[in-house]
C-alpha cells in the first residue's frame, strides 16, 4: 500500500491552506480530519502534545507539526515532481527569510486588524499595507517569489488571500488599491488548481470572522 497521509486541519486555517496548497503541487492524496479546535480530540492532543494546534500532517503515523516546518517537509519526503525550495542554498536561503517574514507580520497583523478598533486598527492596517508592499517590491516583475515556478513563498503568502476580504470588510480599506501588482498576482495564482482547491470562500471566511468578533464582543 502507498503512503498513509492524514491531515488534521480546521477549514479556515491559512496554515492549513499552504499545507493543503504543497500537497496538491506534489499530487499526494490525504485523508482530510477536521477538528474542532473548542473540543480537541485525543488524536489531536497526542499527534501535536507540544502545542495542541492544527494543522498536523501524520504520515505513516508519524506526525509532523507547524504548517513551514510540514511543507518543508512534503518537500523533501516527495521529491519526485514540484520542488517547492531552490536547490541552491542561497536561493533557498531568502525564500525561507521571505516565508518567515509572511509568518511574523501578515498572520499577526491581519489578526489584529479584526480584533482591535479604532486607532490600534488603525495602525495594523498601516502596518500590514507596508508589508504587503515589502512582499509586492520582493516579488517585483517575478511570476512567483521564487522565479518561474510556484514555490514555498507562495505556499506561505497566498493562503492569506482568502482572508484579505474579511480584513478588508472589517477594517473598511481596500488592499488593492494599495497594492494592485501583489493582487494582481494572487488572483493569477487562483488560476492554478492546487491553489483554487486549497484556498476557502472570501465570504465564508468573512461571516467566519464576523461571528468570532461577536463572541469576542468585538461586535
Ligand atoms: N504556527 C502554527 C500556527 C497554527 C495555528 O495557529 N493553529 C490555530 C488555528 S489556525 O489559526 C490553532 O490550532 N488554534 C487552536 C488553539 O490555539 O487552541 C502553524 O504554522 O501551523
Amino acid at each position: 500500500a502507498g503512503d498513509q497521509v492524514t491531515l488534521l486541519n480546521f477549514w479556515a486555517s491559512p496554515f492549513g491552506m499552504r499545507v493543503r496548497i504543497a500537497l496538491a503541487e506534489k499530487g499526494v492524496k490525504y485523508e482530510y480530519g477536521e477538528q474542532d479546535l473548542r473540543n480537541k480530540t485525543a488524536l489531536l492532543l497526542q499527534m501535536n502534545p507540544v502545542h495542541s494546534k492544527i494543522l498536523v500532517l501524520v504520515h505513516n503515523g508519524k506526525p509532523a507539526c507547524e504548517s513551514l516546518i510540514i511543507v518543508q517537509y512534503i518537500n523533501e519526503a516527495w521529491k519526485d515532481k514540484a520542488p517547492l525550495l531552490p536547490s541552491d542554498p542561497y536561493q533557498g536561503a531568502l525564500s525561507r527569510f521571505w516565508a518567515d517574514f509572511v509568518d511574523k507580520k501578515i498572520y499577526d497583523l491581519g489578526r489584529k486588524i479584526w480584533t482591535t478598533k479604532r486607532e490600534d486598527q488603525e495602525s495594523a492596517k498601516k502596518d500590514f499595507i507596508d508589508s504587503l508592499k515589502l512582499l509586492e517590491g520582493e516579488l517585483g516583475d517575478k511570476p512567483y517569489f521564487g522565479g518561474d515556478t510556484l514555490g514555498y513563498v507562495d505556499v506561505a503568502l497566498l493562503p492569506f488571500y482568502c482572508w484579505f476580504y474579511a480584513y478588508e470588510t472589517i477594517g473598511n480599506f481596500n488592499i488593492e488599491a494599495d497594492c494592485p501588482k501583489l493582487i494582481a498576482y494572487c488572483k493569477r495564482c487562483l488560476q492554478k488548481e492546487s491553489v483554487s482547491k486549497s484556498l476557502e470562500d472570501p465570504q465564508k471566511v468573512s461571516d467566519f470572522v464576523v461571528m468570532m468578533r461577536k463572541k469576542l464582543g468585538l461586535e
